[in-house]
């Protein structure tokens, strides 16, 4: 027998549902971030999250590409391609992913080390790559959902500029320039694919389809934290990842020591 057909949900019910996604399962719940915004992490944790969220960092321009490939409407083009750009950034003065390695300078690292992703851990990999992949393959409306999680960005890296000036001494304007632009960013970013999201999925089943990206990409997020707490808070270092000592930058070596 055919289950009774159920009408969408309206927009704010809807709307409540995709917050509430975030307020269960993003990661600013994480007890990774907990330790890193109060100042528990050791200078070594904190390396190698800035090695691991590199990879990140370095795949959300190209999943914007992949996305911006499938795109036959070309004011969604031109609206979603400034995305890589504020990642990318210009040739001179390049964008989000170079602020990127000046954090991983701040922090002692070899930015070039960094860049090469040569201490990328496993998991961190395979979570960032199946995000990519989910953006290439899935409907258009899965796909702006997923990237919705930027949503409750802006109150992590509100908390984590906060958190990182008051508990470490690499922490400065220009080292954390990369938050701070991003508080920017993120939110034009959400304004376009929240009513994007809202607009487009007028059935339940399409409803059901983007809160179920959007719980996918909190996922993502989530599976490179655990990884992280499990190789350098544990001690269990996958076979090809980083170590401390590594990746470290030979040309201001008393940063080494940095908290
Ligand atoms: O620091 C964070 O917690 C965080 C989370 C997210 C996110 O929620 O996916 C992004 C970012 N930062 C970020 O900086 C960023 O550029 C970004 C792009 C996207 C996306 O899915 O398109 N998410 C995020």
């Amino acid at each position: 027998m055919k289950l009774a057909d159920h009408g969408p949900q309206s927009r704010a019910e809807f709307l409540e549902r995709l917050k509430h996604i975030g307020a269960e399962r993003y990661h600013d719940r994480h007890p990774f971030h907990k330790r890193l915004h109060g100042g528990e992490c050791s200078p070594d944790e904190v390396r190698a999250w800035v090695v691991n969220r590199w990879y990140y960092q370095s795949r959300i321009p190209m999943k914007d590409a992949a996305f911006m490939s499938r795109v036959e409407d070309p004011q969604l083009r031109r609206v979603w391609r400034s995305r890589i750009e504020d990642h990318d950034g210009g040739t001179d003065e390049g964008g989000g992913i170079r602020r990127w390695l000046a954090l991983a300078e701040a922090v002692g690292l070899d930015p070039a080390y960094v860049a090469s992703g040569a201490g990328v851990m496993p998991a961190t990999r395979f979570a960032v790559d199946a995000y990519v992949r989910f953006v290439r393959d899935m409907p258009l409306l899965d796909a702006v959902a997923a990237s919705l999680t930027e949503m409750f960005a802006p109150k992590i890296h509100a908390e984590r500029i906060e958190g990182l000036l008051k508990h470490y001494d690499f922490a400065d304007d220009s080292s954390l320039s990369y938050f701070r632009n991003r508080l920017n960013e993120a939110s034009k970013d959400v304004e376009f694919g929240l009513n994007y999201v809202l607009d487009r999925a007028d059935t339940l089943e399409k409803q059901d389809a983007a809160a179920a990206a959007l719980t996918f990409k909190t996922d993502v997020l989530w599976a490179q934290l655990d990884a992280l707490w499990h190789g350098y808070v544990e001690g269990a270092i996958a076979p090809g990842a980083w170590r401390p000592g590594e990746g470290l930058a030979i040309r201001s070596p008393e940063l080494a020591e940095v908290p």
